[in-house]
């Protein structure tokens, strides 16, 4: 029985509809963010094995815009890696793409991204999926003791990383893959072949606007 009040509209009595149909329902959502420079096989390999293990409903990729340990890594436009970050995951409906950090700007805390995620969608779960070389650095990481307590960690193993426990991460077992965007950027250029570690289309994208080459 749905619960109904009567009300008048424009001087006509209608019934009104007192709780909504549909209840908000809320969704387990993954989050895997990056800088994608370049987006890898790896990248979506453990996004699906996560995806697929823990029953989530999407993952969203979220390039960051600056990588908070900036000084480490040197990163090429966003404009590139989000485009690479579409042709990627355009196969797969698991996968979004989401621009949160990028129309943010600024350094890209995950604190503040999870957070304004969580306002939009309070009725939604989060899964913040990490590689073991994360995790190793998750003390450093802006207003972790908060940030813990607003989403799951879910780790991957990495080679050479260790499984770290000083915060409650869920570890997912993942094929252990030696690819990062390291080593795929240091062999474009050095004129190795990259095929296979990367969707065709990247490879493609990658050769078409002469990525990495120098
Ligand atoms: N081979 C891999 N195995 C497990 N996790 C990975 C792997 N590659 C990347 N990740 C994880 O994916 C997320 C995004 O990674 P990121 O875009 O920085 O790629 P990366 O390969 O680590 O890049 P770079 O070599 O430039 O540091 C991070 O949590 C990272 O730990
Ligand atoms: O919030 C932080 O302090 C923080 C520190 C390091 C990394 N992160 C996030 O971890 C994700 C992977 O980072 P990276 O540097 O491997 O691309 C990405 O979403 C970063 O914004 C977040």
């Amino acid at each position: 029985m749905i619960a109904t009040k009567s009300k008048t509209v424009s001087g006509v009595q209608v019934e009104v509809v007192e709780e909504p149909l549909i209840q908000k329902k809320g969704k387990k959502i993954g989050i895997l963010g990056g800088t994608f420079n370049p987006p890898h096989i790896a990248h979506l390999l453990i996004a699906e094995q996560v995806g697929s293990q823990l029953g989530l409903d999407k993952v969203l990729f979220i390039p960051d815009f600056i990588p908070p340990h900036v000084d480490e890594k040197k990163t090429i436009p966003a404009e590139h890696r989000v485009e690479m970050v579409c042709l990627a995951i355009q196969d797969n409906p698991l996968f979004d793409l989401d621009l949160i950090e990028i129309n943010r700007g600024g350094s890209s805390y995950s604190y503040d991204t999870v957070k304004e995620l969580k306002q939009l969608h309070p009725e939604n779960d989060y899964y913040f999926i990490i590689g073991g070389d994360m995790a190793d650095y998750l003390p450093t990481w802006h207003r972790i003791d908060e940030l813990v307590k607003m989403v799951q960690f879910v780790g991957v193993d990495r080679p050479k990383y260790q499984r770290q426990e000083q915060y409650p991460i869920i570890w997912v077992d993942v094929p252990k893959m030696d690819i990062s965007s390291t080593k795929i950027r240091k062999n474009v250029k050095n004129g190795c072949s990259i095929r296979y570690q990367v969707p065709e289309s990247v490879e493609k994208y990658i050769k078409e606007h002469r990525l990495y080459e120098q």
